[in-house]
């Protein structure tokens, strides 16, 4: 009984997927997949390359809708939600951060920071005093004005990451996020990432190959063939 076992800080999860299936045309990517995920959790999505973890992000962040089973948000179903209400709360609740971290390039950090809160309706001088500040949280002091282009791999990852936190997420979805960073800037962007999550509380959902970056989860789950296998233990 998932709902059932409250005692005050065992609530059930924040977020949860069951038994979920999901094609990309003939390949199945997930084949009954389970996970849960519980407020300010770090969860590492482990697994080898085609075990399906970004396509179960993708169902869990709301992106893509599974073909079979559920996903649930503080006991709501996901994969009911009209596009329309799925696009707000993502908006709303979720934060994202890809192996590049996608910053507009045009933009600087600053206003590429800036831009969920103006989206979600802040004031443009309030929006970039805050985004200021989640830069700063993130070690990209002195980089405000630069546009990605301009900025090393590790401080236009961290900047991402400050535009994933910003507006003060439930969870944040990071899928691969030191994927194209050396081992340095990879720790820098991992301690970033884990040390303002938990100050935060925000849940991170952190789809990884990388045991080195598993390592900063609370737990790891580890897919083979689109679902979850067993984890070996190793120490
Ligand atoms: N848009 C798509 N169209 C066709 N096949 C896809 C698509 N997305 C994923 N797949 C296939 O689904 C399977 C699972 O892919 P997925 O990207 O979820 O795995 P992954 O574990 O994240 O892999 P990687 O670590 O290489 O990113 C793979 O066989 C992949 O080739």
């Amino acid at each position: 009984m998932t709902n059932g076992d409250t005692n005050g800080t065992t609530a059930g999860p924040l977020l949860a997927a069951h038994d979920l299936v999901k094609s990309h045309g003939r390949t199945e990517a997930l084949r009954g997949a389970r996970v849960e995920l519980r407020a300010g959790e770090i969860l590492a999505v482990s697994g080898a390359s085609g075990s399906g973890k970004s396509t179960l992000l993708h169902c869990l962040a709301g992106i893509v809708r599974p073909d079979a089973g559920s996903v649930t948000y503080g006991g709501e179903r996901l994969d009911h939600l009209p596009e329309k209400r799925l696009s707000e709360l993502r908006r709303t609740d979720f934060g994202v951060v890809f192996q590049f971290g996608q910053l507009i390039p045009e933009l600087t950090a600053l206003d590429n920071v800036a831009l969920p809160l103006m989206l979600a309706g802040t004031g443009r001088t309030e929006a970039r005093a805050r985004a200021g500040e989640w830069l700063e949280r993130f070690g990209v002091r002195g980089q405000e004005e630069s546009r990605p282009g301009e900025m090393s791999g590790g401080q236009a990852q961290r900047a991402a990451l400050a535009r994933a936190l910003v507006t003060g997420p439930k969870v944040v979805f990071a899928d691969e996020p030191t994927g194209a960073l050396d081992s340095l800037a990879g720790e820098q962007v991992m301690t970033a990432l884990a040390r303002t999550a938990r100050e935060s509380g925000t849940a991170v959902l952190l789809v990884t190959h990388d045991a080195q970056v598993a390592a900063y989860a609370d737990r790891e789950v580890q897919l083979r063939d689109g679902a979850v296998a067993p984890l070996e233990v190793t120490a």
